[in-house]
């Protein structure tokens, strides 16, 4: 389909069942895949995201089964590091995907290509590759300088000390992290200036931990983790709901509730964007949690300034939330925005410009201005599913919204249009 338009809704009230979440979904995969002994997995999340990850483990020689659904997977570890010959993998666009498994393969023994889709070669990954390559690794860049795809000889990493740059994304370290308990040696991992996007680390260490490996934490600024490990697996282990795909729902009701409960993900979530629901509360909306649920209802709200860069997924929901806030809202210290799926400031600022706000777009932050009346448009998603779920929510106000390529959602929601009707009422 080449677009869809969804008529003004005038309310919006039910509970969802949020699909589950993709950081998780692929973490635990690789984790399964490495440790010992088998691990079912139920929750996953089914989409493009994690079939990338899916495939590439089965092309490095992991067995598991999937139910009709593929939402259980049980998954027979290796116990060791992966060992393959002249394995091409392609990973989509899945950052989830190409930085912990660029990390892993160092681990093992022989020779893999790692490529993706044309915006993946855009993506940075220098700092990691960097860091690897001073633990020993052998990476070539098979076009541009600092970016994908990548050609690994591996023949294990070594421990030691190492610095990061955290300023660009966090994934490079989560994919570090993940990998050090396969090192020789023990590892020491510095943090080289600001660590962004910090919550997504959290998810990575309790994941090591559901894996039986501890991380010694300084302060998210020094790491130690004790190499020649393997990680054992939990037996079973479920995933979240995601989070950030529960962001949408939270968002309409608060502009157009009635009440929306979504369940999968609540205040025991180890996601750090079950915070969005405390943004949408600081702009007027009524929320209350249970461990396992987030429930928000309609609010007057009003716009907001706030440092974003703890929950950027989540924060992109914010952008067209506040188009229906009373005065101007920014969103700051957002910059790897730029580096995700497009370049999200340039995009957003572009496409809510044309349903009518008055949009600031600063190199590291956006303001956006609400106008007096939504402007019916056709909106362009540039490939990216945070666009196209994130412009749904005009749909809010009196007009119609048109999206183009809604079957972006696939990354990470392919079922999102559906979910998203059924607790519209028009
Ligand atoms: O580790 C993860 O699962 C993720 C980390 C974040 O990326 P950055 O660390 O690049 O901001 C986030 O935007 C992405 O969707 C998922
Ligand atoms: C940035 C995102 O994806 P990725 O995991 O590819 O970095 C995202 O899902 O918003």
């Amino acid at each position: 389909m080449e677009s869809i338009t969804l008529q003004p809704v005038s309310r919006v009230d039910g509970e969802v069942q949020i699909p589950g979440s993709k950081s998780l979904s692929n973490r635990i995969l690789l984790l399964a895949a490495l440790a010992e002994g088998r691990t079912r997995i139920t929750n996953l999340l089914d989409s493009d995201d994690v079939r990338h990850m899916l495939k590439a483990l089965s092309q490095l020689g992991v067995d598991y089964t999937l139910s009709e659904d593929r939402q259980t997977c049980t998954v027979d570890g290796i116990g060791s590091a992966f060992a393959s010959q002249g394995a091409e993998l392609f990973l989509g666009n899945a950052g989830t995907a190409m930085r912990p498994l660029a990390a892993a393969l160092c681990l093992g023994k022989g020779d893999f290509h790692l490529t993706g889709e044309p915006r993946m070669y855009e993506r940075p990954i220098g700092d990691l590759v960097n860091a690897l390559r001073a633990l020993g690794a052998d990476i070539e860049y098979l076009r541009d300088e600092g970016y994908p795809p990548l050609r690994i000889k591996a023949s294990g990493l070594s421990g030691g000390t190492v610095g990061i740059r955290g300023n660009i994304s966090s994934q490079f370290l989560t994919a570090l992290l993940m990998a050090a308990p396969l090192a020789k040696g023990d590892l020491h991992i510095e943090v080289e200036g600001e660590l962004v996007s910090k919550p997504y680390i959290d998810i990575t260490l309790h994941t090591m931990q559901s894996f039986g490996v501890e991380v010694e934490n300084h302060d998210y600024q020094r790491f130690v983790v004790r190499g020649g490990q393997r990680y054992r697996s939990p037996g079973e282990i479920m995933v979240e709901g995601d989070a950030s795909s529960a962001s949408y729902f939270l968002a309409a009701a608060a502009i157009a509730g009635g009440t929306v409960r979504v369940y999968g993900v609540g205040a025991d979530s180890v996601q750090g964007d079950k915070r969005f629901a405390e943004v949408l509360e600081q702009m007027g909306a009524r929320v209350s949690y249970g461990p396992t649920w987030i429930e928000v209802s309609r609010g007057d709200l009003n716009g907001v300034d706030l440092d974003l860069n703890h929950i950027p997924d989540a924060a992109m929901t914010i952008a067209t939330t506040a188009l229906f806030a009373r005065g101007p809202t920014a969103i700051r210290n957002i910059y790897n925005w730029r580096v995700k799926e497009t370049d999200r400031l340039a995009a957003m600022a572009t496409e809510l410009r044309k349903v009518g706000a008055t949009v600031v777009e600063g190199e590291d932050f956006i303001e956006i201005t609400p106008p007096a009346e939504l402007r019916h448009a056709a909106v362009d998603t540039y490939d990216d599913h945070r666009m196209a779920m994130c412009f749904s929510l005009v749909a809010l106000g009196d007009t119609p919204v048109t999206i183009n390529d809604p079957g972006c959602t696939a990354k990470t929601f392919p079922t999102y249009f559906e979910l998203f009707e059924s607790i519209c009422e028009r």
